[in-house]
């Protein structure tokens, strides 16, 4: 049978979550003691897969996750997985709320209850354990002063009690996991792509690259920077985008990329989960028909006319340090403009004439703007 790792101890929401993907999946739950074992085993053939959690909606990230995914090569993601949190506050049978002097969870559990515990524990001791079901181990053979937080499956696992249901502060947390496996079958649409990057550390390297997904129209649903691990001020980017990698876009983009990145690492292609906001956002996307082809052009004109405003703008402030002088037009700077654009124009396959005109009209159009702005401020 195919074998699943997740982050044990039994009762963890790891544990919860690889509980229900084995009942739809046919697979065994095997308990593992840290992600980087999960990571590992599925990467020696021990584990066919594994269950890692990625981000929770109110904590943000796991660190660890991503750093594994980037390190582990040839493991990719092949499923992504929602999964409601809803946090319990468990005790022996016999405990009485106003009895409980500790409160056992992880850190994050217990931040996530931080209501809760300022309401009806203001007094209680909080100790930090590893998991949520290590906190539920603990309190199992605890005298019946002690509590945990943790799930109902950890309150099952350890014979506990549900003293309090549903204590976590906001009640839409969710914490997102993702499938691992060694190999990655490019799923039927809808799909989603998650990517590592490393930036070229050059100004505007990073809203470039950004600028490839939007140009295409392909919707990033997350991003996320994590320190390299190098030098302070080295960053490493995950995108996750809505779009099959073997889709024509996606593939471009992704090629368009490398003009800004030192390197770019896939991290798998995978359905997109139902639950996830940009599901149902997905259109598709394609050069196949008139009307994508155009409502591509509507973004490059929008990018065109956004580049416009910024450069009106930098125009606007050198009319102000022109004010003494009122001189205006710069011919040696013009040129160097012009002989710049026609040679990019060149390299690029533009008609010169074209770009000429279109710069020449935009100079001008800038002397004019500078002159009315100078003149109404005298
Ligand atoms: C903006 C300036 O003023 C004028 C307008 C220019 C432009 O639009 O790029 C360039 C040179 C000047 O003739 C400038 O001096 O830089």
């Amino acid at each position: 049978m195919t074998k699943l790792g997740y982050l044990g101890p039994e009762g963890t929401y790891s544990h919860t979550m690889a509980l229900r993907y084995a009942a739809e999946h046919e697979c065994q739950p095997v308990c593992c003691y840290s992600l980087s074992s999960v990571f590992q085993q599925v990467d020696d053939g021990f584990l066919d897969m594994g269950i890692v959690p990625v981000e929770n909606s109110t904590e943000g990230s796991v660190g660890e996750t991503l750093d594994l995914l980037l390190s582990c090569e040839g493991i990719y993601v092949n499923a992504e997985l929602l999964l409601p949190v809803r946090h319990h506050l468990l005790a022996r049978p016999g405990t009485v709320l106003a009895g409980i002097e500790k409160v056992y969870s992880h850190p994050q559990a217990l931040a996530q209850c931080r209501k809760f515990i300022a309401e009806h524990l203001p007094g209680a001791q909080l100790v930090e354990t590893a998991s949520t079901a290590a906190a539920a181990l603990a309190v199992a053979s605890a005298p019946l002063n002690a509590a945990a937080i943790g799930s109902d499956n950890a309150a099952a696992t350890y014979a506990l009690e549900l003293l309090s249901s549903d204590i976590q502060s906001n009640n839409d947390n969710v914490t997102r996991f993702l499938v691992i496996s060694r190999d990655n079958p490019v799923p039927a649409v809808p799909a989603k792509t998650s990517l590592a990057l490393a930036v070229l550390d050059h100004p505007g390297a990073l809203s470039r690259i950004l600028r490839e997904f939007s140009l295409r129209a392909i919707n990033l649903t997350r991003i996320e920077s994590r320190p390299a691990g190098s030098k302070l001020g080295d960053y490493i980017f995950f995108i996750d985008l809505v779009g099959r990698v073997d889709d024509p876009v996606v593939a471009e983009a992704v090629e368009a990329l490398s003009n800004n990145t030192l390197w770019i690492k896939f991290l798998g292609c995978y359905p997109a989960c139902e639950g996830m906001k940009s599901y149902q956002q997905y259109q598709g996307s394609g050069y196949s028909n008139i009307q994508q082809l155009r409502g591509k052009i509507d973004l490059v004109d929008d990018e065109i006319l956004y580049l416009l405003t910024m450069r009106q703008r930098l125009v606007d402030r050198v009319a102000d340090l022109k004010k003494d002088t009122c001189e205006v037009i710069d011919q040696t700077r013009e040129a160097e403009i012009m002989n710049r654009v026609k040679e990019q124009a060149r390299e690029n396959n533009l008609n010169t004439d074209m770009v000429v005109k279109i710069f020449r009209l935009m100079l001008l159009e800038s002397v004019r703007r500078q002159k009315t702005l100078i003149s109404a401020s005298l």
